[in-house]
């Protein structure tokens, strides 16, 4: 976690000309760039990005994965593994709560596929007027986001209100995602969350998103809805997917037009 933290502090403090080399490519999320631009008209958030998928491993661009620090790629490998560890038992612990048979998780989780999103906020002195990351539930399964340094900016959403996330040293902080929310038919709900920009301290965080395999479909399990009626409608992960980088970040706005 450490090294992690350390080389990923190394990336963002290399010249543009270098950090170009891994530069997002034309329609695609992955490589260093800017989050969630989907039109040429929207406010843009104050933060830069670095994303690469870690997991399924045959899915690794490595030609995205920074070649400096060169002990980068290595860290990154350690930390995607340690954490699918993370992700794989608290799916586990989630299955069980929920009454749904391990397999039955385990399928849909299968290969835990796995996404990691390095974002930089870099100081701004107007603060209050632009955001870091807009207010937005992620697409994922389940997220692991480590703050990088002790800047604070993270808030959640409870109850209409924001509430600050301290950074703990050592610590993960686990976000229920919206895919975790329609298969447990909303007994897990998916948070709420945005990123807010410190007027004089940079900011480093790292969320690692799990997602499901890529030819399952997203509903609400049968195991739980039973007698029940299903809240949400049932779609396949690509149409999801599809549906969610088209839309810009609106707090719960996409999950809430998911309901039945
Ligand atoms: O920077 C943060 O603390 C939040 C990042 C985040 O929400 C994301 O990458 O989805
Ligand atoms: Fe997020």
């Amino acid at each position: 976690m450490e090294k992690m933290k350390a080389d990923i502090v190394e990336v963002f403090k290399l010249p543009l000309e270098e950090k170009k080399a891994f530069a997002q490519l034309p329609n695609s999320l992955e490589g260093y760039g800017q989050a969630f631009v989907v039109s040429d008209d929207q406010q843009l958030d104050w933060a830069d990005m670095l994303y690469l998928v870690t997991r399924p491993l045959q899915s690794r661009n490595i030609d995205l994965w920074p070649a400096q620090p060169p002990t980068f790629r290595d860290s990154l490998s350690c930390y995607s593994m340690e954490l699918k560890g993370v992700a794989g038992t608290l799916l586990e612990v989630m299955a069980k709560n929920l009454g749904v048979a391990p397999e039955e998780f385990s399928t849909i989780f299968q290969d835990q596929p796995q996404g990691v999103r390095i974002n930089y906020y870099p100081p701004c002195p107007r603060a209050d007027e632009v955001l870091g990351l807009s207010p937005h539930t992620d697409g994922s399964g389940l997220t692991l986001l480590l703050q990088v340094t002790d800047v604070e900016g993270l808030h959640i959403r409870k109850g209409g209100n924001w509430f600050p996330v301290k950074p703990l040293p050592g610590a993960l902080i686990a976000n229920i995602g919206d895919i975790i929310e329609i298969l447990s038919n909303g007994v897990y709900k998916s948070i709420e969350h945005r990123a807010i920009i410190n007027a004089k301290e940079e900011r480093l965080s790292i969320a690692t998103f799990h997602g499901i395999s890529e030819d399952s479909v997203i509903g609400p399990l049968a195991e739980i809805v039973k007698g029940y009626k299903p809240k949400y409608v049932s779609m396949s992960y690509r149409e999801f997917m599809k549906t969610y980088f088209s839309t810009k970040l609106e707090g719960r706005r996409l999950m809430e037009s998911l309901k039945l």
